[in-house]
């Protein structure tokens, strides 16, 4: 029988009412007395690291579930992470970085609807998360209602339905029905680890990054006050990838004065699907004449932490574009 950890940080999975709102309270051992017929799956173990919300998420929590895979990597077959689902693309997607050449499987899940109530989600998608830890095939997966996604590709999109969660600009690695696996094999040729490489965690991160959404009537200035204080800026542009540049709302030469100071600045779309091309309008022209990074085809919450990974791990901006522009585990389509 495989071994599988299960590593329990929180979220509506763990929750049950406090009197004052839902707030996670199951451990690890909780859930699993739940979901009894796991043991006929796997040689089970639980660990709780936290017991959060996962709207209080951050960096330095992403890298201690990181780091406690790390920790035990030889002594299990794989890994599942249960997570609320809020925040769960933006660790799913720090995994991905942080666990660089995994050669196991890890899979983070949750639920919309708490454990303990009578219509949950919770038992399926922990079942299903384990179901697919077992095949050992190596990288950061997301387990919910019956798909498997690509831990750098997975998005919350919905608040409540109990498929909250898609796979974007890539279709599933694997659908799960009643136990039974099917599996997407182009997803999974994308998908290919270097064995050659050892598996190493990579802990350095940069927070200090920032995130503009665009929007017609944006005042340009709120770009000076980032360039004195963030080291990174992802820029949510329109469409396939336009920055203003008339003479009232001249967003394009702020954005110059920002990499002039050294700040490190991404283009990408606040369109969820199909990526950027700078190539096709003259608006998009212009801003790829300067020492910008292409977001591609990545998604926001992917953006995010593989920035802060290459703010902590390099310094020279060539670097920087390179590390952000090179697909890792399938994050950004060539
Ligand atoms: N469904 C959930 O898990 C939502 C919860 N607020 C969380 O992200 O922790």
């Amino acid at each position: 029988m495989k071994k599988i950890l299960l590593i329990a940080t929180g979220g509506t999975i763990a929750c049950s009412e406090s009197g004052h709102g839902l707030s996670p309270s199951f451990d690890a051992e909780g859930l699993l007395a739940l979901v009894p017929e796991i043991k006929d799956m796997c040689d089970i173990s639980g660990m709780l690291i936290m017991n959060i919300d996962s709207t209080n998420m951050n960096p330095h929590l992403m890298i201690k579930i990181a780091e406690t895979i790390y920790a035990n990597y030889h002594d299990y077959d794989g890994f599942v992470v249960t997570h609320g689902t809020d925040t769960m693309g933006y660790t799913s997607a720090a995994l991905s970085y942080m666990l660089q050449n995994i050669k196991k499987t890890v899979v983070v899940t949750g639920s919309q609807i708490a454990i303990g109530e009578l219509y949950t989600d919770a038992k399926k998608n922990i079942s299903d998360a384990i179901r697919f830890a077992i095949e050992g095939i190596p990288g950061i997966f997301v387990a919910f209602d019956g798909k498997i996604i690509n831990g750098t590709r997975a998005k919350k999109i919905r608040t409540r339905n109990m498929n909250a969660f898609e796979s974007i600009n890539c279709a599933n690695v694997a659908e799960i029905k009643l136990g039974k696996i099917t599996f997407s094999k182009d997803v999974c040729n994308i998908l290919k680890v270097d064995a050659s490489k050892p598996f190493n965690l990579q802990t350095s991160i940069c927070t200090d990054v920032m995130v503009v959404k665009l929007f017609p009537g944006i005042k340009p200035d709120i770009l000076d006050f980032l360039k004195e204080h963030y080291k990174g800026v992802i820029i949510e542009s329109f469409g396939i990838g336009g920055i203003p540049c008339q003479e009232n709302n001249d967003i394009l030469t702020k954005v110059k004065e920002l990499i002039a100071a050294g700040v490190v600045v991404v283009i990408t779309t606040q369109c969820l699907e199909e990526g950027i091309d700078l190539g096709i309008y003259e608006v998009g022209q212009e801003i790829a004449k300067n020492a910008v990074i292409c977001a591609g085809d990545m998604n926001i919450e992917a953006s995010i932490v593989k920035l802060m990974c290459a703010l902590g791990k390099f310094k020279n901006i060539d670097d920087i574009k390179y590390y952000f522009e090179t697909p890792v585990l399938g994050d950004i389509s060539v």
